[in-house]
């Protein structure tokens, strides 16, 4: 089979989100002794994986630096790391709300740079990680990080990166959307009379299973959901509630334009 790994990579920061993605990578096979993490604690992150707390000497060519720090870390960073960066590095961010312009200014002598937009159950690879990469960048560059983005999950290459912060509003902050569901649908069984500890479990239960169901159907949700409607029966009346003038669409819709505003400011340097 052939090596789908980096030479080398090298983690800036690895936190929830970049944690998730390296465990995932280590677990389909990433030899932990291609991979140094960055990190101002310098705690063990898995066995075999080195951890530094300052910058090496030099980057061995052929690596591949994931920027997993925060956003606004991003010219610190860079002040250190951007000499190390020559033609042979492949930088990966997954900076939420940073352009691809502000990472190549950063890092004028870097290779090939690919944002990339993951999200948490990347960690157990049923992520999505929307991609958008430099127009120059080689087709052998984008081969490259579509493999090592393959084990995460569902991968989607975005065509404009003007839509950035809207994908990232989507899958990016949407498991966090979701869990909130999952807690409100707890809540709400609770409010109605059932013990706490069965309605949270019965409300993840149900999400669980209605996703599963829905990832393995032909058919769209939309059908789905009629078909748990028996005519005259229960779930239309709760659906009456969730579709009244769109309710539910204009939560969320305006759910993801916050998420999705808040991605521009970011880009202003908000
Ligand atoms: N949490 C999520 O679901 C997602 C996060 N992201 C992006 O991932 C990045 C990290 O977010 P989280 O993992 O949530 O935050 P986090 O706070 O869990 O991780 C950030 C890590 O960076 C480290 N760090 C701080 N200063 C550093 C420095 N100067 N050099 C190297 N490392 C440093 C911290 O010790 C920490 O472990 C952000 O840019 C965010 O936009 C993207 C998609 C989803
Ligand atoms: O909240 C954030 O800014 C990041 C981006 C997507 C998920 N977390």
């Amino acid at each position: 089979m052939n090596d789908i790994w980096p030479k080398k990579l090298f983690l800036v920061g690895c936190g929830n989100m970049a944690g998730q993605m390296l465990t995932r990578w280590l677990a389909c096979g990433l030899d932990p002794a291609r991979v140094t993490v960055l990190r101002p604690s310098g705690r063990a992150v898995a066995d075999g994986v080195q951890v530094v707390t300052a910058y090496p000497a030099s980057l061995a060519p052929g690596t591949t630096v994931l920027l997993g720090m925060k956003p606004y870390q991003l010219g610190d960073v860079a002040t250190a790391l951007a000499p190390l960066c020559g033609e042979g590095t492949t930088l990966l961010s997954i900076l939420a709300g940073t352009p691809l312009a502000d990472l190549r200014r950063q890092f004028p002598k870097a290779g090939p740079i690919v944002r990339a937009m993951p999200n948490l159950p990347v960690g157990l690879g049923q992520g999505v990680t929307a991609l958008h990469a430099e127009a120059a960048s080689s087709e052998a560059a984008r081969t490259a990080i579509d493999a090592l983005i393959a084990p995460l999950g569902l991968a989607e290459w975005i065509a404009d990166e003007g839509q950035f912060n809207e994908v990232t509003a989507l899958s990016g902050c949407g498991p966090a959307f979701l869990f909130r569901f999952i807690d409100a649908l707890a809540r709400a069984g609770e409010a109605i009379g059932l013990p706490a500890d069965q309605a949270a479990r019965m409300a993840l239960a149900t999400v669980h299973g209605s996703a599963n169901m829905a990832a393995q159907a032909s058919d769209s949700p939309a059908v789905l959901a009629d078909r748990v409607a028996s005519p005259g029966g229960m779930t239309r009346e709760g659906l009456n509630i969730l579709d009244a003038d769109d309710r539910l669409l204009k939560l969320l819709t305006d759910t993801l334009c916050a998420a999705r505003d808040r991605g521009e400011e970011m880009a202003q340097g908000g």
